[in-house]
């Protein structure tokens, strides 16, 4: 019988489940790094909220553990590579919470919006500070919201129902999403300079991380209030604190820090400032909701393998896995390429194979482009949830099997409908296994996908390379490999080089100041 350890708070839905299902399940909340290190060899399963931290070391010492499974969002508590590294698969509830952190949020706009708490705390006191406290309406104010996925979305439908405007900055939301949303997509920019209040809902990656700087912060309108139900790290606290006491802030409310839990912050006690610990997903019915989607996952997958909302597990059959794996590293290759250079709003993506390529069950190939394409915006991103993501996102996917020959044993090719129009790539596999590059964006090229790299786009003109080569060389970089391409002679050339190391963003910039140069980007391939 399968063994599964509930190591956070949760509603006991949970445990009645694994029971019910003949799981055996042990409650033990509050163990410290140590005390679960003792006794995580004893499970199969394990399922948390988002104080237990799932550690490289957690995770060595889990030597029966085959899944964990978040009862929540975000699982930034979890070590995803190290978990699919060791074959534990991740899985989280990504809807069972939405409703209520959106409902989280709007209720700590109107907190900021009318200073309920300090008005409370001070009626309570027997002041009676009737003209202490002066709000403002929301009606036809505008909310900025950076981030409009699922709770985003949420947020954006109850903020109109107040009769806001609402503008939305995701680099993912396509303008058909935005109008059917009834927001107006806009730049970050943009969104500073003219929401009255913000709110926070992606997830926190490297994109995101710090998103309200201190001069992010300068931009928004002075009187801006700024509400963080998302994750800590996404603002910097410090600038904060600053702007909250110079005023150009009029309020902030945060419900996740960048340190939890937070037992002290120099924010406490601003006026103005009003912060909950991590509640944002503390409803009754939400915790019923993750609970039993948590539980159901986990018993499904130990009992039957089936496999729900997993983060690092393509849905593949046995048979069919050796076959397709380096179909998939080229899919997700070609995807990443795109995702890379133009992440602008994607609007859909044809996928279409040829030759050898055309007898294969084209749905992993489909997943791992996708994944490719969108990891850019989220680390969450894997061949499992991405085609779930696409059709969230409204994005629409062609996929085409040609029975043609073609010039190449094997075809992917790979047409991504952005904001800047079509782009497609097109690669093989050679010798059958490794993944390589045939056309970029109607130009052809040949060359690897692999770790970084450079792409230029310059003036075919004679002394070029011999520049580009100057310019890496005197900062140090060497080049690994070089593929040229060209529409045509005196046209337009393309440039792909893999360099030894990551391309600095000094360098980048002096390339693209090169004659001639029309598109310079660092790439990097995993
Ligand atoms: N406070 C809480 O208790 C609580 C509860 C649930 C979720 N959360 C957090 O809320 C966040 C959002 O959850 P969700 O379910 O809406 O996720 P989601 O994946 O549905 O939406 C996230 C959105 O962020 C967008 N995004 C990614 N990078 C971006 C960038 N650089 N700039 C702007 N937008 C970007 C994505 O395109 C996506 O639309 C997650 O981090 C989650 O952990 C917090
Ligand atoms: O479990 C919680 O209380 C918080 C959950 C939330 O941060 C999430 O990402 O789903």
């Amino acid at each position: 019988m399968p063994r599964v350890l509930i190591s956070d708070q949760m509603s006991p839905k949970a445990a009645e489940i694994f029971r019910a299902r003949g799981i055996e399940v042990d409650e033990i909340t509050g163990l410290s790094k140590d005390e679960l290190i003792k006794i995580i060899g004893q499970y199969d399963g394990l399922a948390i909220r988002s104080s237990t931290k799932v550690t490289k070391d957690v995770l060595a010492a889990a030597t029966n553990l085959k899944v964990v499974g978040r009862a929540g969002i975000g699982v930034d508590n979890v070590d995803i590579p190290a978990a699919s590294s060791r074959g534990v698969v991740v899985m989280n509830t990504p809807f069972g919470n939405s409703i209520t952190t959106a409902e989280h949020a709007i209720a700590l706009m109107f907190a900021l919006a009318r200073q309920l708490p300090e008005a409370d705390a001070s009626t309570q006191a027997g002041k009676w500070e009737k003209n202490r406290f002066m709000g403002v309406e929301v009606t036809a104010k505008t909310l900025g919201l950076i981030g409009a996925g699922n709770i985003g979305s949420i947020v954006a439908d109850r903020a109109l129902g107040l009769k806001m405007k609402v503008i939305a900055y995701d680099p993912f939301l396509t303008p058909e999403r935005a109008e059917h949303m009834g927001v107006t997509k806009v730049t970050l920019d943009e969104l500073l300079a003219q929401a009255d209040f913000i709110s926070l809902h992606t997830p926190l990656t490297d994109s995101t991380r710090n998103i309200l700087s201190r001069e992010n912060l300068l931009k928004c309108k002075p009187g801006i209030r700024i509400v963080n139900c998302a994750r800590g790290g996404l603002i910097d606290e410090a600038a904060l604190k600053e702007l909250l006491d110079s005023g150009h802030i009029a309020g902030a409310a945060l419900d996740v820090f960048a340190e939890e839990p937070a037992k002290s912050s120099p924010l406490f006690g601003t006026p103005n400032f009003v912060s909950t610990p991590h509640l944002g997903a503390s409803t009754d019915e939400a915790q019923v909701n993750v609970a039993i989607q948590v539980a159901e996952q986990l018993s499904d997958f130990l009992l039957t393998g089936g496999v729900t909302n997993a983060l690092n597990m393509p849905s593949l059959s046995a048979e069919e896995a050796p076959r397709l794996k380096p179909y998939m590293a080229l899919a997700e290759r070609l995807g990443s390429l795109v995702g890379q250079l133009d992440k602008d709003g994607i609007k859909s993506v044809r996928i279409e194979v040829e030759g050898a390529a055309a007898q294969l069950n084209i749905k992993p190939i489909t997943a791992a482009v996708l994944a490719g394409l969108m990891r850019v915006h989220s680390d969450t991103v894997n061949m499992v949830n991405a085609p779930y993501l696409a059709r969230e996102r409204e994005i629409e996917i062609a996929e085409v099997r040609h029975e043609r020959d073609t010039d190449y044993n094997t075809l992917l090719r790979v047409t991504v409908h952005t904001a800047n129009g079509p782009r497609t790539v097109a690669g093989t596999l050679f010798g059958m296994s490794k993944p390589r590059l045939t056309e970029i964006f109607g130009i052809t090229v040949e060359a690897d996908l692999a770790g970084d790299m450079l792409y230029i786009v310059n003036e075919d003109k004679p002394g070029f390379i011999g520049r580009l080569g100057s310019a890496l060389g005197s900062a140090g970089v060497n080049i690994g490999t070089f593929h040229l391409g060209r529409r045509d002679a005196g046209g337009e050339a393309v440039l792909l080089l893999s360099v030894d190391n990551a391309i600095p963003d000094a360098l980048l910039t002096d390339i693209r100041a090169l004659p001639g140069v029309k598109v310079a980007s660092a790439l990097h391939f995993v």
